[in-house]
């Protein structure tokens, strides 16, 4: 009988939408980025005994885990069962630096590197597509109606462009610089503010379609900056949409701070990101040198955390 290793690691990492948000949910595209600087590792080790998992919430028996990580314990049964290998013995140990609650698709990247790591315990192959299946198992759970952009994106080395209705598309990643994201401390509001964006289109359609176009339109432009290495043009774009958003109303004084910040501290661009009114924002720079300027100035007004991802570098694809 074939012997199974004692240890394995499975990794995925985080999440940012680049540019489209809002505009997507009107049938126009956007782009998310896998967001490296934040990663998560998941090592499952042999013991004898009832399995047990460790994470930042919780420490304990597979069996008694608490409703937050429900979707786990589901998705290692369906495995197991899958595999035809026994749920017991196993040792999990979670380890993520994405921050929780930010749209930086905490959820879908634990899930996949926890497939990957029980895949490699149990020493098998897995192919891309059924990776997605197992981690939206998980996000079903998680958060009941998951587009599929987060597992895409948590378990991919390159950009997505995508629209509604599951239309996905990886983008050739050939412009390099640093992405810095910082994280306003504030929970954002996306459920509120896509309501607001949706009432502003009854109230004043033209108006609000306009600016809705305009972004798919800095969204398509985006997509040939990326791939044909324009990385000024891409930071400008960033802050014409960052306007955009600014206009439906779904930014706040916080967040058009840091996005000012960073401008006057030379980043190429910089903008909100995701639901708005609170979460992240982030900013573009050239260097790396001049992005660990913008992400000291950041903190200094107001940012409670940020991380700078090297676009282009490797990843765990
Ligand atoms: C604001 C939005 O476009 C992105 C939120 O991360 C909402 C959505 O697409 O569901």
């Amino acid at each position: 009988m074939k012997t199974l290793s004692d240890q394995a690691v499975g990794t995925a990492h985080g999440k940012i939408i680049l540019i489209g948000e809002h505009a997507v949910v009107y049938n126009e595209p956007a782009i998310a980025m896998p967001f490296l600087a934040t990663p998560v590792e998941v090592i499952i080790e042999k013991i004898n005994g009832e399995s047990v998992i460790s994470s930042s919430y919780y420490q304990g028996l597979l069996q008694t885990v608490p409703d937050s990580l429900k979707n786990l314990k589901s998705l290692i049964q369906s495995i197991c069962s899958d595999l035809n290998q026994p749920v017991d013995g196993l040792s999990i140990s979670i380890s993520s630096l994405i921050p929780p609650e930010r749209g930086m698709g905490s959820s879908a990247a634990v899930a996949t590197a926890l497939v990957r790591a029980l895949f490699a315990y149990f020493e098998r192959d897995i192919a891309h597509n059924t990776l997605l299946n197992y981690v939206e198992i998980s996000e079903k759970i998680a958060h009941g109606n998951p587009s599929g952009l987060d597992a895409r994106v948590t378990s991919s080395a390159s950009p997505i462009y995508y629209k509604k209705d599951s239309h996905f598309a990886s983008i050739p990643l050939h412009v390099s610089g640093y992405l810095i994201a910082a994280d306003t401390g504030m929970k954002g509001q996306t459920k509120k503010a896509v309501r607001d964006v949706a009432r502003q289109m009854e109230r004043a359609s033209h108006q609000t379609l306009t600016i809705i176009k305009k972004i798919g339109h800095l969204t398509e432009e985006a997509r040939l900056a990326i791939q044909d290495d324009h990385v000024e043009r891409l930071g400008e774009l960033l802050t014409l949409s960052h306007d955009c958003l600014k206009q439906i109303n779904v930014s706040n004084d916080r967040l058009d701070h840091l996005v000012d910040t960073a401008i006057k501290n030379h980043a190429l661009g910089a903008k909100l990101t995701g639901g708005g009114r609170g979460g992240c924002m982030i900013a573009l720079a050239r260097t790396a040198k001049q992005a660990k300027l913008i992400a000291h100035k950041l903190m200094e007004n107001g940012a409670v955390e940020t991380w700078i991802h090297a676009l282009g570098e490797n990843s765990n694809e």
